[in-house]
């Protein structure tokens, strides 16, 4: 971390969890300490969303972990970013690898979802990354760079946006990326920001790395001037 960057932590509990299991973990994190130059941000899965938001301290910001790009309508199974924040919520993961992959989300759509969530007042944590094959190929800042153009295009308020830097390759699979590896793309992700967006945006916005992180693993990670947080799935 760097350069007055608040240092961003998001739990991402994916498709876990129980009320009993969520008010463990709520007991733990409202006992602290927690740093207070770190933003804490759990996101569990939707159902439980505005409970986790009743029970957690207000200093531990509710992320959901997906929506739609409209505020209502015929959209059977799904949830729109006015919803999270009437139950309290305050981000939004949107495209993360699993929606992209599992779900075959596209950029386009993963755009339109960014602009409606800002819009209607949520923060977003914007997830890219590369498969193995792809980084294999060398294709890591093509692939990561597409991702991305989806996502500035439709930005209004870059305050209100980190974006999750997230290797296919190594989330859920104990294979996290070396510090040297994350910072690398990191720093190209910021210096694309600066030349595609500006150079202020670029300075400002966090970027955080996602894949494998652990309590192990996360000191060196973060020790790198590019690295501004994490988001963790299975150790959160
Ligand atoms: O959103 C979190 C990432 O998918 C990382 O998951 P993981 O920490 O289980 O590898």
């Amino acid at each position: 971390m760097a350069s007055g960057r608040k240092f961003y932590v998001g739990g991402n509990w994916k498709m876990n969890g129980s009320h009993k299991s969520i008010d463990e973990i709520v007991s733990f994190l409202n006992a602290g300490p927690l740093d207070p130059n770190t933003e804490v941000v759990v996101s569990p899965p939707a159902l439980y969303v505005e409970y986790a938001r009743k029970k957690l301290d207000a200093k531990i910001a509710v992320a959901a972990q997906n929506c739609y790009k409209v505020a209502s309508g015929a959209f059977t199974g799904d949830i729109s970013a006015d919803m999270i924040k009437d139950c309290g919520a305050t981000w939004v993961i949107l495209g993360h690898s699993e929606r992209r992959n599992v779900f075959g989300e596209s950029d386009a759509l993963i755009g339109e979802k960014t602009k409606y969530a800002l819009g209607a007042g949520i923060g977003v944590i914007a997830c890219v990354g590369e498969k193995l094959e792809e980084r294999e190929a060398n294709k890591t800042t093509e692939v990561v760079f597409k991702q991305m153009e989806s996502i500035i295009a439709n930005v209004s308020d870059w305050s209100k946006v980190v974006i999750a830097y997230e290797p296919v390759w190594a989330i859920g699979t104990g294979k996290v990326a070396t510090p040297d590896q994350a910072q690398e793309v990191h720093d190209q992700l910021r210096k694309w920001m600066a030349q595609k967006v500006s150079a202020d945006v670029a300075s400002k916005v966090r970027i955080i790395y996602g894949g494998s992180v652990s309590a192990g693993n996360c000191k060196e990670l973060g020790q790198k001037p590019d690295i501004d947080g994490f988001l963790v799935g299975g150790a959160s």
